[in-house]
């Protein structure tokens, strides 16, 4: 029989639940075991919506409270020295992920310590935390969830199958550090596996005859070490009386379906991202080995075209028969919002846009369709077929999704649309007559608090219960706060805070002609966080002039100079949910052109700084590094494009956070920002590392603090940050920020901590004429 299989469900709930237990957790509004009930109660939840859709076999395991890479490390012993001191297990767990200050009591020391590093995961907008190991790194296994929710979910009367993080993709996605010597934490893997081993024989002793192991590595390049590392990993854990489904997803597996016909019992592949691997590896499988096959886009939120899905199921049992069948989406289900039930809105002013979507509890109720498609036959569920390809047949068809003008202007740029008028050199000249700022200038991302004033503010605008008006007066009064602190601070290049913008994407989304909105459509982004992406289903132009008002407003109130702030085409892209009918790099200059206008009247407006934010241009890059040529050359094309339209006296900036940029080293150059501003104060300088090789021509900011951790940073580990910086940037060239945007970040912590960025630059200042004088 073949089943019908999920690999993770959107464990923060319907409506956010997760995210309201935990963060009421930490204000302490509630208690812990408020909060694990309510987590066990939001999972049993899941279970069941999965099961009432027709899914066969649930996850387990795929929950967390903030984080699967984190708690991996932890289920494993693998927690950082900084954080011993903290005796509650659940209270150090969130101190790695967001890190701790408390005052000493009578009874507990002081604590003080930084959050880890948080990278993307893959090519995603989900930010995982990075394991750190030490060079003898011991491995204990603890109590684990996954076994305790596999134990929960089989008393409840499902078939759950448990998922854990694969020991390859662990140790890869890690970071060595405290090493006398370089090593790579592939190194720790004999140490590793016996509590992987141990871990597979608890989850046998509790009943489960299958294991799902992501192992997400296995679609990139791998080296020579990580294939040997694969091979010796599935060796010693075919040894446990469990069946392995290997999970791998994001991309093809190529060459690497060789490591996996061996030492595992069953194969998931991303069938989305590629369907025309399934012949190949069909044909790799062995006699017994099952295939999962990753049919439904968990990445998008489009429906699923059945009539190919079942085609593509139907000739993997043609091979392999039907008892060695399962149905899954492409990859995890966390990267897609809820359902579109809850989705009121689109249904009553877009019911034909509605009519397209399938979100997680849909696309759960897609592979049940496949999977009884198949064991049953078509008759079986001809009713929802042919629903379904109206759906897909209007979608393919529809007015709404194609503007003969906006394609007609993409006919018409040239290359000289891609260049700014004078090379760097001559428009830094220019910018600093202008601008006349001092050495080491100072400035931040863009955003300030959102604070819950703000955001109810917000949501009463958009009910109708505040006018216009009221909501204008409202947003100029947190307009002029921001500016005003700034002033007072003595930043020196100033923002207007973001307090008009619900998300840096979706804000812009709904000013562009293309783009459609969930009310609920919640995706997590990292821990507690989460993002409501856009779906763009059509052309994209602007509708309008969309930041001049706010920014001509901003810069009306001061001398000082205000940035302009807006959203990259990449970025605008990569956040939203795409239509999968055009090309990307199409997509991607409607938006850079709409963007274009946007620039130009905001120089026209007055405004002489203009930043141009693209955190998700490094997320974007392929997996394999055979696409990455064609990605940069347009991606960054489309950045260009974007900021060209412009004067050379007009400074652009840029901004990345949260990725290993080392990798785009020349097309971060080659993007020819005037100024970028990027993370690096978590990745121990590993970006400037770079700079040692490669000379980056243009001025750049590397963040001088972590902005997602409430931790207020001192004026002396900023200054011994900025001293660093110094041995790999010539010093006119260095710009001093924090690395990234401040909305999720309170008010007090914000002044205390950009006053003392301040102090650190004026101190570097002084430093600077006491040496020339
Ligand atoms: C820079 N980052 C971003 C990424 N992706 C984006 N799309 N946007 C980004 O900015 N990826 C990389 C990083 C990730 N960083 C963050 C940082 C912070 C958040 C965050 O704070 N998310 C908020 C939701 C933000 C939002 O859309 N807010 C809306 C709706 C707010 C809301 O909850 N409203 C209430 C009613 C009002 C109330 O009572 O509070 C409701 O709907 O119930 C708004 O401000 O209007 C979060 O809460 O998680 C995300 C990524
Ligand atoms: N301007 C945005 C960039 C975040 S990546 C902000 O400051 O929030
Ligand atoms: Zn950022």
């Amino acid at each position: 029989m073949v089943i019908a299989t999920n690999l993770g469900f959107p464990y923060v709930g319907p409506h956010r639940e997760l995210k309201k237990l935990v963060e009421s957790f930490w204000a302490s509004k509630s208690s812990k075991s408020d909060l694990l009930a309510g987590a066990r109660q939001l999972r049993e939840n899941h279970w069941r919506v999965q099961k009432e859709q027709g899914i066969d076999q649930v996850p387990v395991g795929d929950f967390t409270l903030y984080d699967r890479v984190l708690d991996t490390a932890c289920n494993f012993g693998v927690v950082p020295k900084r954080y011993h001191d903290i005796p509650d297990r659940l209270e150090q767990y969130f101190a790695m992920g967001r890190g701790l200050q408390k005052s000493a009591t009578d009874t507990s020391p002081k604590i003080d310590v930084p959050a880890m590093e948080m990278k993307k995961w893959f090519d995603t907008n989900y930010h995982f935390i990075v394991p750190e190991f030490e060079q003898h790194q011991k491995f204990t296994l603890q109590e684990v969830s996954v076994v305790n929710d596999f134990i929960e979910a089989k008393a409840l009367g499902f078939t759950p199958r448990p998922v854990v993080l694969g020991p390859v993709s662990f140790l890869y996605l890690g970071k060595a550090v405290k090493a006398s010597e370089p090593f790579e934490p592939i190194a720790l893997l004999d140490r590793l596996l016996p509590v992987y081993v141990d871990l597979l024989g608890r989850l046998s002793a509790a009943g489960a005859e299958w294991i799902q192991i992501d192992e997400p590595v296995l679609v990139l390049d791998l080296l020579d070490n990580l294939r040997l590392a694969y091979e010796v990993a599935y060796t010693t854990l075919r040894q446990a009386n469990i069946k392995i489904l290997l999970a791998s997803y994001f991309g093809p597996l190529g060459t690497n379906v060789d490591l996996v016909k061996n030492h595992i019992d069953g194969l998931h592949v991303d069938l989305v991202r590629d369907p025309n691997q399934l012949d190949s590896i069909c044909a790799a499988l062995g006699p017994h080995q099952y295939i999962s096959l990753g049919l439904v886009d968990g990445r998008n939120v489009w429906k699923n075209n059945l009539h190919k899905s079942i085609a593509l199921a139907q000739s993997a049992v043609n091979i392999l028969g039907t008892d060695r069948v399962f149905v899954a989406p492409s990859c995890s289900l966390i990267h897609s919002p809820y359902s579109t039930q809850l989705e009121k809105g689109i249904r009553d002013d877009n019911p034909e846009l509605f009519e397209w979507l399938s979100f997680a509890v849909e696309k759960c109720a897609e592979i049940s369709i496949i999977t009884r498609a198949i064991t049953s036959g078509q008759d079986f569920v001809r009713e929802a077929l042919e629903r379904n390809a109206l759906a897909v047949e209007t979608r393919r068809t529809s007015s709404q999704t194609v503007n003969k003008e906006i394609r007609r202007r993409l006919d018409t740029i040239s290359p000289n649309d891609y260049k700014r008028v004078s090379p760097f050199p001559t428009r830094r000249e220019q910018q600093a007559a202008k601008l006349r700022l001092p050495s080491f200038p100072t400035t931040t991302i863009g955003s300030f608090p959102q604070t819950k004033e703000i955001r109810v503010a917000r949501a009463k605008f958009a009910k109708g219960l505040i006018s216009p008006q009221s909501y204008d007066t409202f947003i100029k009064s947190e307009i002029e706060r921001v500016i005003r602190f700034q002033e007072r601070a003595e930043l020196d290049v100033l923002v207007h805070g973001e307090p008009e913008r619900n998300d840096m994407v979706e804000h812009f989304g709904h000013l562009l002609h293309g783009y459609g909105f969930t009310e609920h459509g919640w995706v997590v982004s990292y821990g507690s966080r989460c993002v409501k992406p856009p779906l763009i289903y059509g052309d994209v132009s602007r509708r309008a002039p969309m930041t001049v008002t706010e920014s001509a407003y901003s810069q009306s109130l001061t001398t000082r100079p205000v940035k302009g702030m807006l959203t990259g085409p990449v970025t605008m892209m990569k956040w939203s949910f795409v239509r999968d009918d055009v090309e990307p790099r199409v997509l991607c200059t409607q938006i850079a052109l709409a963007l274009r206008d946007e620039v130009v009247d905001l120089e026209a407006a007055g405004i002489a700084v203009i930043q141009v934010d693209e955190p998700a241009i490094r997320e974007g890059l392929p997996l394999r590094r055979q696409d990455w040529a064609a990605y940069l050359e347009w991606s960054v094309g489309c950045f260009r494009l974007s900021t060209s339209g412009v004067r050379d006296d007009t400074q652009i900036h840029t901004h990345m956070c949260y990725s290993d940029f080392n990798d785009i080293f020349d097309a971060i150059q080659d993007l020819d920002a005037d100024v970028i501003t990027i993370e690096n104060s978590k990745s121990e300088a590993k970006l400037l590392s770079i700079f040692e090789h490669k000379r980056y021509t243009n001025e750049i900011g590397p963040g001088l603090y972590d902005i997602h951790s409430p931790r207020v940073p001192s004026v002396e580990e900023m200054a011994s940050r900025l001293e660093e910086m110094l041995r790999y940037i010539p010093k006119h060239l260095i710009w001093v920020n924090p690395d990234c945007g401040l909305k999720s970040r309170a008010w007090p912590e914000v002044e205390a901590a950009l006053l003392n960025m301040v102090k650190v630059a004026k101190q570097f200042r002084t430093h600077e004429e006491t040496v020339v004088a």
